[in-house]
C-alpha cells in the first residue's frame, strides 16, 4: 500500500519521528525548596523561626551592634508596657462600674490607672516608631553585608567555579538572597513585637485566672495552624510559578532591550514573543488562583474552628464571673487581652510565614558563599615575574560538564620574542588552551609552567599582572576611554602610554573622534556616555592589552569586527609587540597566522601539527592546508596560492 505523502506544512514532528521543540524553562539545578516546602509544618516553622530570628540579630549585630541591643530592649520595654496597659484597664474599669453612675470619687479612683494607661498606649507607640526606625537603619545595612559577602566569594572564586553545572542559576538565586535580606530583620521586628504583645497579654490573662491561658491555647490554636497551612500553600505556588516569572523577566528583557529591539522588529517577533509570555503568564495566574482558592479554604475553616473555641472561651468565663472566680472589671481586661493575643497570634504566624520564606532564601546565599568559598582562590605564594618561556606539559583539561577533554595531552612551548598561533576548527580547544597557559584555569593533568614554575604554585593574582588578554567577547565597560584602556591599574608614563597603546591598537583615530578624548565616558547614552561601534570597541579592547606591561599576550580572535585597514594595521604592529613579550594568538584567519613563527593546530584537543606557515602549508594531507584551501577557495575568487608562491604570505615576508 502507497501513501501520499504529506506537504512539509502538515506533517507533525511525531509523523516526522521528531520530539517537539524543547519548552524554554527556568531550571535550578539541584533546586530543594520545592521538597523544602512540602516539608513545612506547623512544628518545623516553630522550629526553625527562632533559628532565622538569631540569624537575623547575628548579622544585625556584625553591621550595628549598638541598634540590634537597641532594638531588643525596645521590644522588651513595649511588651512590659503592654503589660502595664492590661492591668491598669482592670483599674479603670473596677471603680467605674462598681455602681450606676459614675461620682467623683470613682473618677478619682480610676484616675491612677487611667494615667498608667494612657502613658503606656503613648509610650507603647513612641517605642514602635523607635522600633520602627531601627529596622530601618539596620535592614539595609543587613543586605549590603549579604551582598558585599557574595561578591567577596563570587569574585575570589576560581574561574572554574563557573564551569561547575548550575554554578550562575545557584549564584542567581543567592542573589534572592540579598535581595530579600534587607526584609529579614523587619519581619523578625514584627515577630518580636507581636510576640512581645503575645506573652504580655498571655500573662495578663493567666493573672486574671489560671485557667484562661489553657482555654486562650485552645481558642488559637485553630486559627494558628490554618493560618500555618495558608501560607504553605502560599510559598508553594510562589515556588511553583518562580520559573515561570524568571521566564517572563527574560522575555521582557529580550523584547525591549536596545541589544535585540533590532532583531524583534527585523525578525517580525513581537506577536510570537508576546504569545510565550502571554502562554507563562496565564501559567502563573491559574497555578496562583487555585492557591488562593485553598489558602482561603483552609483559612476559612481555621476561621470558623477558632470562632466556635473562642464562644468557649467565652462560655468559660462567663461561668467563671457568675461563679464569682473572677470580677466584671477582670473581665475587661481578659477582653482586651484576648484581643492582643489574637492580634500578636496573627502577627507571628503571618509574618512568620514570610520570615519563613526569607529563610529559604537566605540559605541559597549562604550555601553559594560555602560553593564560592570551596573554589576560593589559594594556589601557591610564588610572585612570578613576566615569563620568559611558557610551557605546556602533557597538559589535559576537562570541563566539569563535559564528557570529554577540551584539552588532551598537549604540550608546547612559547617564548618571550615568539608568536604562537593556536587553529583549529570550532571547539578544538584553542580558547581553552589560552586560558590554561595564561593562568586562568588549571590543568587537569601534565602542568603548564612559566619559567618551569608551575601555576598551579603562583599567586594568582600576581600572575595575572604578567597577562595581557583580549578574549573573543570582551568587556565593553562603562568607564571613561582611559580607564578603559587603563583598566584602573597604575600607568607609568601617564596618558602619553595609554595614547602610544591606543596607536598600535588603532583606537588613537577613535579617541580622536570622542567629544572629550580620553575623558569620554564610554557607556550607553542613558548613562551620559558615548557609544562606540563594534569594531572601535574592539580597538579600545586591543588597546588595553597593548597597554598592559605583561610579560605573556594572549589574542583570541583580536580582529574579527576590524576592518581591513585596521586589521592591516594589527598584524603588522605585532611583530613589534612581541620583541618583549611572548603571544599566543588565536586565530581562524589564516592568513593572520603567516606572521607566526609557529603555529599549533589543535583537533578536538589534540595537537595534530606543529610548524612554521610555510611547512605546514606544504602538508598536503594536513588539516591547515585543507582549512587554507577552503577559505581561499570560493566561487569568484583567485585560486589559492601554492606553498612555493611568494605571495602566499604577504604579511610574513612583509614583517619578518
Ligand atoms: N564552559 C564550558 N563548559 C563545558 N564545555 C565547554 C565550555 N567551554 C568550552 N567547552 C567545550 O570545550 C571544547 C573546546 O572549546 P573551546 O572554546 O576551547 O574551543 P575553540 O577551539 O576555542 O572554539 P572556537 O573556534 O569556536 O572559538 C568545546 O567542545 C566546547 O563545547
Amino acid at each position: 500500500m502507497t501513501t501520499t505523502p504529506k506537504p512539509a506544512s502538515q506533517v507533525t514532528p511525531a509523523a516526522e519521528g521528531q520530539s517537539a521543540d524543547e519548552e524554554l524553562r527556568f531550571v535550578i539545578p539541584g533546586d530543594r525548596r520545592i521538597e523544602a516546602a512540602n516539608a513545612i509544618t506547623s512544628r518545623s516553622m516553630a522550629r526553625r523561626l527562632p533559628q532565622l530570628i538569631g540569624r537575623a540579630l547575628a548579622l544585625g549585630w556584625q553591621v550595628d551592634r549598638a541598634a540590634v541591643i537597641a532594638l531588643l530592649v525596645v521590644q522588651v520595654l513595649s511588651g512590659v508596657l503592654e503589660a502595664f496597659g492590661l492591668m491598669a484597664t482592670t483599674g479603670v474599669i473596677k471603680p467605674l462600674i462598681a455602681s450606676q453612675q459614675i461620682s467623683r470619687e470613682q473618677v478619682l479612683e480610676a484616675a491612677p490607672s487611667l494615667a498608667v494607661l494612657t502613658g503606656a498606649i503613648g509610650l507603647r507607640a513612641l517605642l514602635g516608631i523607635a522600633a520602627t526606625s531601627l529596622s530601618s537603619r539596620l535592614a539595609p545595612r543587613i543586605s549590603r553585608e549579604a551582598e558585599l559577602e557574595l561578591l567577596d566569594a563570587a569574585t575570589q572564586a576560581e574561574l572554574a567555579a563557573y564551569d561547575n553545572p548550575g554554578y550562575n542559576d545557584r549564584w542567581d538565586a543567592a542573589d534572592r538572597g540579598v535581595e530579600v535580606s534587607r526584609d529579614l530583620l523587619t519581619e523578625v521586628q514584627y515577630i518580636l513585637a507581636a510576640s512581645a504583645s503575645l506573652i504580655a497579654s498571655a500573662c495578663v490573662l493567666a493573672t486574671v485566672h489560671a485557667a484562661l491561658l489553657p482555654l486562650l491555647i485552645l481558642a488559637a490554636l485553630p486559627k494558628g495552624l490554618a493560618g500555618v497551612r495558608a501560607a504553605r500553600i502560599n510559598y508553594i505556588a510562589s515556588l511553583a510559578t518562580s520559573k515561570d516569572r524568571r521566564l517572563l523577566g527574560m522575555l521582557r528583557w529580550y523584547m525591549v532591550d536596545k541589544q535585540t529591539a533590532d532583531q524583534v522588529r527585523s525578525g517580525t517577533m513581537a506577536p510570537f514573543l508576546l504569545s510565550k509570555y502571554r502562554k507563562a503568564g496565564a501559567r502563573i495566574d491559574k497555578t496562583t488562583d487555585q492557591a488562593t482558592w485553598r489558602a482561603a479554604r483552609v483559612s476559612l475553616v481555621g476561621g470558623a474552628a477558632g470562632g466556635l473555641a473562642h464562644a468557649v472561651v467565652w462560655v468559660a468565663l462567663a461561668l467563671l464571673v457568675s461563679a464569682g472566680q473572677i470580677t466584671v472589671a477582670a473581665l475587661g481586661t481578659a477582653f482586651l487581652a484576648l484581643g492582643r493575643v489574637s492580634a500578636g497570634l496573627d502577627g507571628i504566624v503571618g509574618y512568620g510565614a514570610r520570615l519563613f520564606r526569607t529563610g529559604m532564601y537566605l540559605d541559597d546565599w549562604a550555601d553559594f558563599i560555602d560553593e564560592a568559598g570551596g573554589h576560593r582562590i589559594n594556589r601557591g605564594p610564588k610572585k612570578p615575574t613576566g615569563p620568559v618561556v611558557v610551557r605546556a606539559e602533557n597538559v589535559t583539561f576537562q570541563y566539569p560538564s563535559a564528557d570529554h577533554p577540551a584539552v588532551s595531552n598537549v604540550s608546547l612551548e612559547v617564548r618571550r620574542g615568539e608568536v604562537v598561533a593556536l587553529v583549529g576548527e570550532n571547539g578544538s580547544g584553542k580558547t581553552t588552551l589560552s586560558k590554561l597557559l595564561s593562568a586562568l584555569y588549571l590543568p587537569d593533568h601534565g602542568a603548564i609552567t612559566w619559567d618551569d614554575i608551575d601555576t598551579r604554585e603562583v599567586d594568582a593574582h600576581a600572575a595575572w599582572q604578567q597577562v595581557a588578554v583580549v578574549p573573543q567577547s570582551y568587556a565593553n565597560w562603562p568607564l571613561s576611554a582611559r580607564e578603559n584602556i587603563t583598566l584602573g591599574q597604575p600607568t607609568h608614563g601617564g596618558d602619553a602610554t595609554v595614547l602610544a597603546a591606543a596607536h598600535a591598537a588603532g583606537a588613537d583615530e577613535v579617541i580622536d573622534q570622542l567629544r572629550s578624548g580620553l575623558d569620554t565616558l564610554l557607556a550607553k547614552e542613558w548613562w551620559g556616555g558615548q557609544e562606540l561601534s563594534g569594531g572601535q570597541w574592539q580597538r579600545i579592547a586591543l588597546a588595553r592589552a597593548f597597554h598592559r606591561p605583561a610579560g605573556l599576550l594572549v589574542l583570541d580572535e583580536p580582529t574579527a569586527a576590524l576592518d581591513p585597514r585596521a586589521e592591516h594595521r594589527i598584524f603588522t604592529g605585532l611583530r613589534r609587540l612581541a620583541a618583549d613579550r611572548a603571544v599566543v594568538l588565536v586565530t581562524h584567519r589564516l592568513t593572520n597566522v603567516a606572521i607566526a613563527d609557529r603555529i599549533v593546530v589543535l583537533n578536538k584537543g589534540h595537537v595534530i601539527q606543529d610548524g612554521t606557515f610555510d611547512e605546514l602549508l606544504a602538508q598536503h594531507d594536513g588539516l591547515f592546508r585543507e582549512l587554507w584551501t577552503l577559505q581561499n577557495e570560493r566561487p569568484g575568487r583567485i585560486p589559492a596560492p601554492t606553498a612555493s608562491d611568494e605571495t602566499l604570505s604577504p604579511d610574513r615576508h612583509a614583517l619578518s
